[in-house]
C-alpha cells in the first residue's frame, strides 16, 4: 500500500481487508474471436489509486467492466475485498460493494442531487441517509447544491455528484471510467484534484481508467499500461516514466526519441557523443538503442555543428525544439521559457549531465547486458 495518510480517514470503508481490495487474476475476455483482455493480473491495495492507461481499444473499459461485474470473464478470477465475485462463483454488480463513476456522469435527470445520491443508500437505515448525503456532498464541496437537478449543474459539478454518489455507500473500491474526459482542460485539472482529494480523505481505493498520460502519472499511486488487452507494465509513475519496460511503454508515456547507440566497456555513445556511463556493463561491446526524453537533451548554439534546429513549438513555460541531426534522425529538446533558437540555427546537441537514459535491445528495455553480450 502506498497511501501516505497518517490519521484515520473520514468515512473509511468498514472492515479492514488484509490483502488487496480488488484483485484480478488471469482475467481473459473475448468478444467473438476478438480478445479484449488477455490474462490480466492486477491488484489494488487498500487506499491505493491505480490508473489504467493504454491506446484506444486496448481493453481498459472492458477491464473495469469485468471488475464491476458488468462483464463476465471467459476465464480467470476477480476478487473484491478478498471475496471471489467472478470465477468459481458469480456476484452481480449491485452486490460487489464497488462504486462506479462514468465519463457521462450517468445521473438521473429527474432526481435532484440528494435523491441521486440516496439511490445507492438502500441498505442504510432511513434515519441515517440524510446525514450521509450531507457528508458526501460536503466532501466533494457541494454541500449547498443538494436540491438542484443535474441540468442545473455545470459539468464539473455533475462529475463531483457522481463521485459523491459512488462514495456514499462506502464501497470497498471505486471504479472510474474516463471520469474527466467530458470536461474541458482547465476544469479537468480542477475536478481531478478534487476527486483525488475526496478519495484520499475517505481512504478509498480506486481504479481509474484514462487515456491521458498526465492524468495517469499524476493521479495514480501506481499505473498499469495496457496494449492489445495485455498489461505491459505496472509500476509507480516514476518507475514507468523513467524505467519503461519497452519501446511501446516509453513512447506511450511521454515524448521519446530513439537513437542507435553502442556500449563499450560501460561507456554509452551515440551520434551526439558520450551519453553516459552504464555501471554493470564492463567488458561489453554491444549495439543498442538509447531513448532520450526532451528534458534530457541539451542544446548550445554552435556555428560549426551539422545538427540544425528544424522546428520550434512554443508551450508557454517551455519551448520544444525539434533538431535534425547530421544523420537525418531527429531529437527533441525542452528549452526554458525565453530560450528560442530559430529554425536553421546550428546547435551542438548533448545529453544533460546526470541523465540515466534507457537502453533498448530490440523492442525491450534492458538494465543489464543481455546474456552473451560480454566479451
Ligand atoms: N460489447 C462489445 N462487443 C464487441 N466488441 C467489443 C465490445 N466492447 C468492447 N469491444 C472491443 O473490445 C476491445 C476493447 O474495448 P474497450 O472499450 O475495453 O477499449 P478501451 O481501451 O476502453 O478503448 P477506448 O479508450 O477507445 O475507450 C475493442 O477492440 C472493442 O472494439
Amino acid at each position: 500500500m502506498t497511501s501516505t495518510r497518517t490519521s484515520a480517514p473520514v468515512g473509511a470503508p468498514t472492515g479492514p481487508p488484509a490483502g488487496p481490495v480488488l484483485a484480478l487474476s488471469g482475467v481473459t475476455k473475448s468478444y467473438g474471436s476478438h480478445p479484449a483482455v488477455c490474462g490480466v493480473d492486477l491488484a489494488v491495495s487498500p487506499g491505493e489509486v491505480v490508473t489504467v492507461i493504454g491506446p484506444s481499444g486496448c481493453g481498459k473499459s472492458t477491464l473495469l467492466r469485468l471488475a464491476a461485474g458488468l462483464e463476465r470473464p471467459d476465464s480467470g478470477e476477480v476478487r473484491v475485498g478478498g471475496r471471489v465475485v467472478a470465477g468459481s462463483t458469480w456476484v452481480p454488480p449491485e452486490r460487489r460493494r464497488v462504486g462506479m463513476v462514468f465519463q457521462d456522469h450517468a445521473l438521473f435527470p429527474h432526481l435532484d442531487v440528494a435523491h441521486n445520491i440516496a439511490f445507492g443508500l438502500d441498505e442504510l437505515p432511513r434515519s441515517q441517509r440524510a446525514g450521509r448525503i450531507a457528508e458526501v456532498l460536503e466532501l466533494v464541496g457541494l454541500g449547498h447544491l443538494g436540491q438542484r437537478h443535474p441540468h442545473e449543474l455545470s459539468g464539473g459539478e455533475q462529475q463531483r455528484v457522481a463521485l459523491a454518489r459512488a462514495l456514499a455507500p462506502r464501497p470497498t473500491v471505486v471504479l472510474l471510467d474516463e471520469p474527466f474526459s467530458s470536461l474541458d482542460a482547465n476544469l479537468r485539472t480542477q475536478v481531478r484534484t478534487q476527486t483525488l482529494a475526496a478519495l484520499r480523505e475517505t481512504g478509498s481505493a480506486a481504479m481509474v481508467v484514462t487515456h491521458d498520460q498526465t492524468e495517469a502519472l499524476s493521479m495514480g499511486d501506481r499505473l498499469a499500461v495496457l496494449k492489445d488487452g495485455v498489461v505491459r507494465q505496472v509500476g509507480t509513475p516514476s518507475e514507468v516514466y523513467e524505467s519503461p519496460s519497452s519501446r511501446f511503454v516509453a513512447s506511450f508515456m511521454g515524448d521519446a526519441d530513439f537513437l542507435p547507440a553502442h556500449v563499450r566497456d560501460a561507456l554509452l555513445t551515440c551520434e551526439i557523443g558520450v551519453v553516459s556511463t552504464v555501471p554493470g556493463w564492463g567488458h561489453t561491446d554491444l549495439d543498442v538503442e538509447v531513448m532520450l526524453r526532451p528534458h534530457e537533451v541539451a542544446l548550445r548554439v554552435d556555428g560549426t555543428s551539422h545538427d540544425v534546429v528544424e522546428r520550434v513549438e512554443y508551450h508557454g513555460a517551455f519551448v520544444l525544439h525539434h533538431v535534425r541531426l547530421a544523420s537525418g534522425r531527429s531529437v527533441r529538446s525542452w528549452q526554458q521559457h525565453g530560450v528560442q533558437h530559430a529554425p536553421g540555427t546550428p546547435v551542438a546537441v548533448s545529453v544533460v549531465p546526470g541523465s540515466r537514459p534507457v537502453l533498448l535491445v530490440g523492442e525491450d528495455a534492458v538494465s543489464a547486458p543481455p546474456v552473451g553480450a560480454r566479451r
